[in-house]
């Protein structure tokens, strides 16, 4: 069902702090808008400040497009008669208060779950959504891979929606009776204000580690953002943190919400002890119960325990919660397995930090080394650093995959608008002496996957790591068709076919 929204400037601006206005407060507006390209008749304009342009230099064309009100930090100087100005101290803060107002705050008639942290956002609220609905309730997922609405997909382009968009969605699930909403919040997101507005029930912070310094700039500022969510918590949240993270106490010094925690070091409200880590699954301790997941590496062990954590935090019974989370599979381009008719194990998984691809080669180095048959596998990897992202990490990957694999092809991995063999290079420089002779270079990574295959024996592994569920390969503007996946099955399938 799609109702039309229509509603006054005085109702959508209730209880919100105005520095000025002009213009009638009793303007109708139809939609809401930050985007000049996307103003109609009725719309509601907001100028927000951005990293390329400001969104003040837009107010124009969006007038002419049909836009009856502007929410903006500065009035024109020359305004039009026909049209509403409010100004504000923050119009992205703004922004977020205006669209749970029009929407009439759906994040309040649901329980809104957010994840944090620089590696296991998207596989924890995953789980959270595949748990909850496998215990009976409908729900909602808000991700890097996709928005969902129990079944029905919804492609997703940021990690956190814009928190027009996201309202959007939170409507949609409410109409469709959903209960529970499980969503990434990005550090972006953090920072560009795109969760102000949103009532969360529950945050879950899973760790911090190197990336994105080129937004941030510094470890620190990186740190605040994180920190920002569990800030704007209200005390009737609870906050879940990791305390095996250096950080993770330090993400709740200044949070109202319920302080929880979970760990498999130390005493914590949520313990949990790894029994057995294969190919296969993990075998875990929780709260005194012993449990057989499908996921794999210590990683996924704390994955799950926070996903069991929250499970108990939001009031389900932790017999049907482990049994229930015991049959759930990881998302999609996480250690997912693409294995050869001859047995060399393929491994596409979403490593784009130095500590993703560091645990998830650590895991298979793990493993490998219980494998039975009398031949030592190698581990051949594949990996490449996005442009027009963090420069910094691009030699310390390269670093850890030669450390921790036989053989290393360094490739591309959505260069975007930079020069592909400048971030390869940058990526060799971190690459010692020693290690550099492991090495080959191949810009197209097409090429760099079929060469792993090509050099593979039966048993060997291939980690395919840093595009995971990705569907493309982005090159100057333009998404080529990609797929790790299926590369490698094709590449599998030639090798049989020679
Ligand atoms: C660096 C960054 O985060 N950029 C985001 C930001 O864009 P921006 O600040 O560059 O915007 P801008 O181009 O300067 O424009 C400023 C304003 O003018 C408006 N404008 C602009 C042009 C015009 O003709 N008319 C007009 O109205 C824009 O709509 C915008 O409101 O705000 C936009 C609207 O929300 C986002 O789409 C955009 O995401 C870009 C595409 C992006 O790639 N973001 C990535 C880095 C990101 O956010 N990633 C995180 C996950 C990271 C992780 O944890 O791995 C995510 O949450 O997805
Ligand atoms: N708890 C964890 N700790 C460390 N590494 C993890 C953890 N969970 C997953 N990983 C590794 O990080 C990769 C990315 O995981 P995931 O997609 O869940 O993270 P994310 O935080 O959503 O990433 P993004 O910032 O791109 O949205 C996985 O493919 C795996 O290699
Ligand atoms: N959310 C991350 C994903 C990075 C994935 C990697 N494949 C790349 O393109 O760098 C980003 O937008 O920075
Ligand atoms: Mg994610």
């Amino acid at each position: 069902m799609f109702v039309a929204l229509r509603m006054q400037l005085k109702d959508i601006f209730y209880k919100i702090p105005l520095l000025a206005t002009s213009g009638s407060m009793n303007t109708e507006v139809t939609s809401l808008t930050m985007d000049s390209r996307k103003a109609g008749p009725g719309s509601l304009f907001i100028a927000v400040r951005g990293t390329v342009t400001d969104g003040h230099a837009y107010i124009e064309t969006a007038i002419q497009q049909g836009a009856t009100a502007i929410l903006c930090e500065e009035i024109p100087a020359e305004t039009n008669p026909d049209v509403a100005y409010i100004r504000v101290q923050n119009s992205a803060r703004t922004m977020g208060l205006v669209a749970a107002n029009f929407y009439d705050q759906p994040s309040q008639k649901l329980k809104l779950i957010g994840v944090t942290g620089t590696n296991g956002k998207t596989s924890v609220a995953t789980l959270l959504f595949r748990l909850f609905r496998a215990l009976g309730y409908r729900c909602g997922l808000l991700s890097t891979v996709q928005n969902q609405i129990d079944d029905d997909v919804i492609p997703a382009t940021h990690t956190t929606p814009d928190v027009i968009t996201t309202n959007q969605l939170l409507t949609k699930m409410l109409a469709h009776g959903c209960t529970h909403v499980f969503m990434e919040v990005s550090s972006h997101a953090v920072v560009q204000e795109r969760i102000a507005g949103l009532s969360f029930v529950g945050g879950i912070f899973t760790n911090i580690t190197h990336d994105h310094l080129d937004f941030h700039g510094t470890f620190d500022n990186y740190i605040r953002a994180k920190k920002g969510f569990f800030d704007q918590l209200p005390a009737s949240a609870f906050a879940l943190t990791n305390v095996d993270d250096k950080r993770g106490l330090v993400m709740l010094q200044n949070t109202v919400a319920r302080k929880e925690t979970y760990s498999l070091q130390t005493l914590a409200s949520f313990k949990g002890k790894i029994l057995a880590d294969s190919l296969f699954g993990l075998n875990m301790l929780i709260d005194e119960r012993e449990v057989w997941f499908k996921l794999i590496g210590q990683f996924n062990a704390y994955n799950l325990l926070s996903v069991y954590g929250t499970a108990i935090l939001l009031g389900e019974d932790p017999t049907e919660v482990l049994t229930m989370l015991s049959g759930i599979t990881p998302p999609p381009g996480r250690f997912e397995q693409v294995v050869s008719d001859d047995k060399i194990v393929g491994i596409v998984d979403y490593a784009h930090t130095p500590d993703a691809l560091q645990n998830v080669l650590e895991t298979i180095n793990e493993l490998r080394s219980t494998d039975e048959q009398d031949y030592m596998p190698q581990i051949i990897t594949v990996v490449g650093c996005g442009g027009n992202r963090d420069t910094s990490k691009r030699p310390i990957m390269a670093d850890i995959a030669c450390r921790l694999s036989n053989r290393v092809i360094l490739t591309s991995d959505n260069p975007r608008n930079e020069d592909p063999m400048d971030i390869l290079e940058q990526m060799q420089a971190g690459v010692s002496p020693v290690d550099f002779k492991k090495t080959i270079t191949i810009e197209d990574r097409h090429e760099a996957i079929r060469k792993a295959v090509e050099l593979a024996k039966p048993h060997d592994i291939i980690l395919v790591a840093g595009k995971g569920h990705e569907t493309y390969q982005e090159i100057k503007g333009i998404k080529y068709d990609f797929d790790d996946r299926v590369v490698l099955r094709d590449a599998f399938a030639d090798r049989r076919n020679q």
